[in-house]
This record gives C-alpha cells, sequence and structure tokens, in this order.
C-alpha cells in the first residue's frame, strides 16, 4: 500500500515541493525525464504533473493527495480538501491597470475588459462587486494585454511586482492571498489517511521548526529572574550554572515574530554571547 502525491512536473513549485519532502526525511530519485518516482524510506509514489490538472487528479483519486497553489485550487473548483498550507508559492492573484489610470475602486472595471488565465476567480471576484465587464482568457503572458490593446486590466499572480513594473502596469486591487497547499482526495481509504497522517506530522514538524530559532545567552545570576521572564520557551526555559561563579547559560526557543524585540529586551536586560541557532525539527 502506498500514498500517490501529485506535484508539479517543473516551475515554480517544483524545488520547493521536492525540498519539503526531503526535509521530512523522504527521498525520492528523479530520473531526468521521469513522470514518476517512489520514495525510498516512505511509502510514497510521486507523480510529476503540470500543476493545473493537479487538482483533477486527486478528485478523480487517481492521486491520493497533492500538492498545488491555492491559486489553482479554487480556479479549478474541484471536490478536493485543502488539509494543509504548505509555507511556499506564496503570492497574489491582483488586479492591475496601467500605470497612471484613476483608479479608485473596482467600480472601474464596470463594462472594461479583463485579460486573465483566471476567468472562474475573476468572475467571482466581479460578481461579489456586483460589477459587469468582460473577461478575456488567456493562458500566459497576461501582463502584456494592455500594452497591446487587448485589455484594459489585467488579473494574474505577483508576487515581487517586477513583472507588473516591466510592463508599465501598477497592481490596484488583491482577490486572493495563495500559497502551495496540500489537497486530498475526498475517497482516500483508512489505510491511506494512516500514511496521510504520518507525512502530516512530519510537514508540521518542518513547519514549526523554520518558524522558531533554538537561542542560547549568558545571564548574571542576580539577573536571571527578568531575562527568564522574557523568554517562552517550549514548556520553560533551560538554565545551567557557566563555570565562571554568578553566571548561568540560558537555552530557549523564539518564534520569528517575535524574535527581534525580545532579544533587544534580553540585551537590554543584561543578557551577553547571545547565540541563534536554526531547528531542523520541532516536535510539540
Ligand atoms: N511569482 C511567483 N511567486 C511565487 N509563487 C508563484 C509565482 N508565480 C506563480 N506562483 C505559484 O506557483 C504555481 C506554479 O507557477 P508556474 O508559473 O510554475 O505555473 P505554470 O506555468 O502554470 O506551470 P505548469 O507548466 O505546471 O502548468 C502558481 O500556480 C502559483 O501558485
Ligand atoms: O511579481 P513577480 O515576482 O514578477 O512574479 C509574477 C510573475 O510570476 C509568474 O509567472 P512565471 O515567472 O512563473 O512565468 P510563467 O508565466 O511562464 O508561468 C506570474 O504569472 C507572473 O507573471
Ligand atoms: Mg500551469
Amino acid at each position: 500500500m502506498k500514498l500517490k502525491l501529485a506535484i508539479q512536473k517543473s516551475g515554480r513549485l517544483h524545488d520547493d515541493s521536492i525540498k519539503l519532502l526531503k526535509e521530512c526525511g523522504i527521498d525520492i530519485s528523479n530520473g531526468v525525464n521521469k513522470l514518476k518516482a517512489e520514495a525510498s524510506n516512505f511509502p510514497l509514489e510521486v507523480f510529476f504533473l503540470r500543476d493545473d490538472d493537479i487538482p483533477q487528479y486527486v478528485e478523480d483519486a487517481v492521486a491520493d493527495i497533492g500538492f498545488v497553489g491555492e491559486n489553482v485550487v479554487y480556479e479549478k473548483k474541484k471536490q478536493v480538501a485543502v488539509v494543509e498550507k504548505l509555507g511556499f508559492g506564496k503570492c497574489r492573484l491582483s488586479i492591475a491597470v496601467k500605470r497612471g489610470e484613476e483608479y479608485e475602486s473596482a467600480a472601474f472595471l464596470a463594462g472594461k475588459r479583463i485579460a486573465t488565465s483566471y476567468p472562474v476567480l475573476v468572475a467571482q471576484f466581479l460578481q461579489e462587486k456586483k460589477i459587469a465587464a468582460e473577461i478575456h482568457e488567456i493562458s500566459g503572458s497576461v501582463e502584456i494585454a494592455p500594452g497591446i490593446g487587448l485589455a484594459d486590466a489585467i488579473c494574474d499572480l505577483v508576487s515581487s511586482g517586477s513583472t507588473l513594473f516591466m510592463n508599465g502596469l501598477t497592481e490596484t486591487e488583491i482577490i486572493l492571498q495563495s500559497q502551495a497547499v496540500l489537497i486530498k482526495s475526498e475517497s482516500i481509504s483508512p489505510e491511506q489517511q494512516v500514511l496521510l497522517d504520518k507525512l502530516l506530522f512530519r510537514i508540521q514538524a518542518v513547519k514549526k521548526a523554520k518558524n522558531n530559532k533554538y537561542i542560547l545567552l549568558n545571564a548574571p545570576n542576580n539577573k536571571l529572574e527578568e531575562i527568564i521572564s522574557l523568554l517562552p520557551g517550549m514548556k520553560s526555559p533551560t538554565v545551567l550554572p557557566l563555570a565562571e561563579e554568578g553566571w548561568s547559560s540560558v537555552h530557549s526557543v523564539l518564534n520569528e515574530n517575535e524574535f527581534w524585540d525580545i532579544i533587544e529586551q534580553l540585551k537590554a536586560a543584561g543578557a551577553q554571547g547571545i547565540l541563534v541557532v536554526p531547528i531542523e525539527k520541532m516536535i510539540i
């Protein structure tokens, strides 16, 4: 019994998908042009597909699970369950118009022509805003459309914004925030669910570790109480005596979001020799 996973064959999500499996301790041997690979140390079979096709394969249970962008999942509207955000492939689906256009609200789009590869999501957005506009579907190079007179606005994926900039466009409205997610088939068997739970346990440990750092510091004993009060830790910080009398070594785990604030407070409270170390896996 194996779990069948669909990932992108090549493109924006391919490398990060393979990397995540590796970080989960799963090795797949992939010949350059192979469309299928088996993990050597986990009951997993990997199919390499076009990302647009992944929701369909999972709906049909040809693949049990898939790694794919939320943008594709919600555009394709297939019967699949979104199980876990994967933390990579982060981008947004946005409306953009020519730089210099007066876009004050979505009402700008009324009666206009919008070029996009996401007709379903754009239609949904227009319906919510009660705006009538024409959707012109194209499969790629969407950003060129206003410049060649094909459309008045576009709706496409943006991350750094450099593609928009280079094409003289400006982002005016975000219609969806997206990242890669794990989707699963609705007809997954109980035995396969056991395997999926094992994989999810590993993915969550990898994700948590990425959001946290291990921190070690030296503290004078008379400041210990204050320093400890600043540190969350998984339970409470570890405190060990240093060889030098009157000093201790304090170990803890800090979340990325609060990291710099706490480091500043620790320094102000008298902490010295602060070391910050990445965590590989984190199991709570
Ligand atoms: N600029 C970006 N930054 C981050 N993530 C992105 C970016 N562009 C796209 N993505 C995410 O990566 C996914 C795959 O993008 P890519 O451009 O490789 O797709 P594609 O050209 O449709 O590939 P395929 O050949 O598999 O159909 C997108 O659906 C989206 O979720
Ligand atoms: O805001 P940016 O960082 O410029 O990224 C946005 C661009 O990235 C994606 O295309 P990609 O480069 O993956 O090429 P593709 O259109 O051939 O898939 C997307 O379709 C945008 O065109
Ligand atoms: Mg595609």
